[in-house]
């Protein structure tokens, strides 16, 4: 790493991306102050605790604050003063009429342009529409305080919630789309430690290949959920023919697991961004515009199933396992399990949930009148049926013949896939998972 110098960075926007970003480029030799207006969230972590639950990411943070490169604040003109570079990390959530949500990107470019005292490089990390950073370095320059140079570059972030830290040391490509080839090189810089290859583009590019990522990402989930439900229908097995599948490198392994849908913070609102930005420039995206109907529908079938199964679900007593909207994360937004525990409310079911590590985040947003278990074997007491929503280790793990014993009526509806049927076979288990043949037996 010839040349090679750590840099002052300072972060707006301490959430999954700005947080690991923070922790990764302290790692790495920087000095990071990450800012953030959540006065609660700042506090714990300068406390040395991280608000989300994401693997080796506390530990990251204590040991980069104990070595005095990365600390937290809620005072953006003391954290921007020295910054060489600037990372804008802050949401942007979706609209109610599915456009992106571009206020907390403004205040941030705001809050850059009042408080920067020298010259530097914004590096937005946040997921733009394309055209979004043109404005962006608008929107500094208008409000600029004083004599002093922004340039602005999109460094889109490609990690995954559940692996962000490993990723990020691990990731395929660094996109960097810049106007400037020597801001892009800086940034190129910053990140050489990562040895993760770089490709350089312009700003648009940049901002597309985010979108197109995601939404192809979102595609396959929806073509290998449709070939799911055909399976269903012709007594075909998804799994078998995904692995087949994927065999072909052209095709490959990935993204190819058939369940209840996407969900979390990306799939669901980057794909909606891309069909308005095709929209505005009038080119009607259809085919993502079915991907995410095939997804909404997705979501629906595993209740419909147990409807189908149960004729009505009144006064039953349904376990539903797992809440966040995969594993390895406390993240709620757009879970499947939020859809499929509105339904079952709908229905008067009796809901029992439990997730090892979602729970705290969950309950503000699930309906008051369902029950949490503290354990699995809690939520499965007693229950007529339950619903694998996210394939945890722990729910994978969980021996089937507690199952058996434990619940009133041991059937599963499997919106993750997580059992072989020949496993399930051995136990007195009714199961009905996505894409596959059911398993039945006569328990009502
Ligand atoms: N979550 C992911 O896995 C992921 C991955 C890739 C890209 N992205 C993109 O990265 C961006 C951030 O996503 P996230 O999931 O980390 O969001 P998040 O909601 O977890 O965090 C955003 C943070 O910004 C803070 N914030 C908002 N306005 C602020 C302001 N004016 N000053 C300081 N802080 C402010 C909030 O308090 C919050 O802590 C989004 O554009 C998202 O699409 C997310
Ligand atoms: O074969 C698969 C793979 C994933 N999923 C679901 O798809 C969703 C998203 O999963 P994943 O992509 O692993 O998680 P995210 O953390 O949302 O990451 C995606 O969204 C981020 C935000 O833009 C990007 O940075 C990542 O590259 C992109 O993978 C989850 O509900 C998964 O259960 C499936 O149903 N089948």
């Amino acid at each position: 790493m010839k040349g090679w110098q750590p840099l002052k960075i300072s972060i707006i926007g301490t959430g999954y991306v700005g947080l690991v970003t923070g922790a990764c480029l302290a790692e790495i030799g920087h000095h990071v102050t990450c800012v953030d207006i959540d006065e609660q969230k700042v506090g714990m972590m300068q406390a040395g605790h991280s608000p989300i639950y994401e693997a080796g990411l506390e530990a990251l943070m204590q040991k980069n604050m104990e070595a005095e490169k990365l600390s937290f604040t809620t005072d953006s003109r003391g954290g921007f003063q020295h910054a060489d570079v600037i990372y804008i990390a802050v949401g942007t959530p979706q609209n109610p009429d599915g456009t992106t949500d571009l206020t907390a990107v403004e205040v941030a470019a705001e809050l850059i342009a009042q408080h920067v005292v020298k010259d530097v490089i914004v590096v937005t990390k946040s997921t733009l529409p394309v055209g979004t950073n043109a404005w962006v370095k608008e929107q500094i320059r208008l409000n600029l305080r004083r004599d002093v140079t922004v340039e602005v570059v999109h460094n889109p972030e490609f990690l995954r919630e559940g692996s962000a830290v490993y990723d990020t040391f691990n990731g395929d490509r660094i996109v960097i789309g810049a106007e400037s080839r020597e801001a892009a090189l800086i940034i190129e810089k910053i990140n050489e430690p990562f040895d993760v290859p770089v490709f350089m583009t312009d700003i648009n590019n940049a901002e597309m290949i985010k979108y197109a990522s995601n939404a192809f990402l979102a595609t396959k989930i929806s073509f290998i959920n449709e070939i799911a439900n055909i399976c269903e229908k012709i007594g075909a097995d998804v799994g078998e023919v995904s692995y087949g599948m994927g065999l072909d490198k052209r095709i490959g392994s990935h993204f190819l697991q058939a369940g209840i849908g996407y969900g979390g913070s990306c799939f669901p609102k980057d794909t909606s961004a891309l069909v308005h930005l095709a929209g505005g420039v009038e080119h009607d995206f259809e085919l993502l515009k079915s991907v995410i109907r095939v997804n909404n529908h997705q979501q629906a079938t595993l209740v419909d199933k147990a409807k189908q199964r149960f004729g009505s679900l009144a006064g039953k007593r349904i376990a539903i396992l797992g809440l966040a909207y995969k594993p390895n994360t406390d993240d709620m937004r757009e879970a499947a399990s939020l859809t499929v525990i509105e339904r079952l409310v709908e229905e008067k079911a009796a809901v029992i949930a439990y997730d090892p590590h979602a729970i705290e985040k969950a309950k503000p947003i699930l309906p008051r009148s369902i029950a949490y278990g503290g354990s699995l074997q809690e939520a499965l007491t007693e229950a007529d049926a339950a619903f694998i929503l996210t394939e945890w280790d722990e729910i994978k793990r969980f021996p089937l013949s507690d199952v058996e014993s434990l619940m009133n009526s041991p059937i599963l509806f499997d919106g993750r896939n997580c059992f072989q049927l020949e496993e399930i076979r051995k136990h007195n288990i009714e199961y009905h998972s996505v894409g596959r043949p059911s398993i039945k037996r006569a328990f009502l």
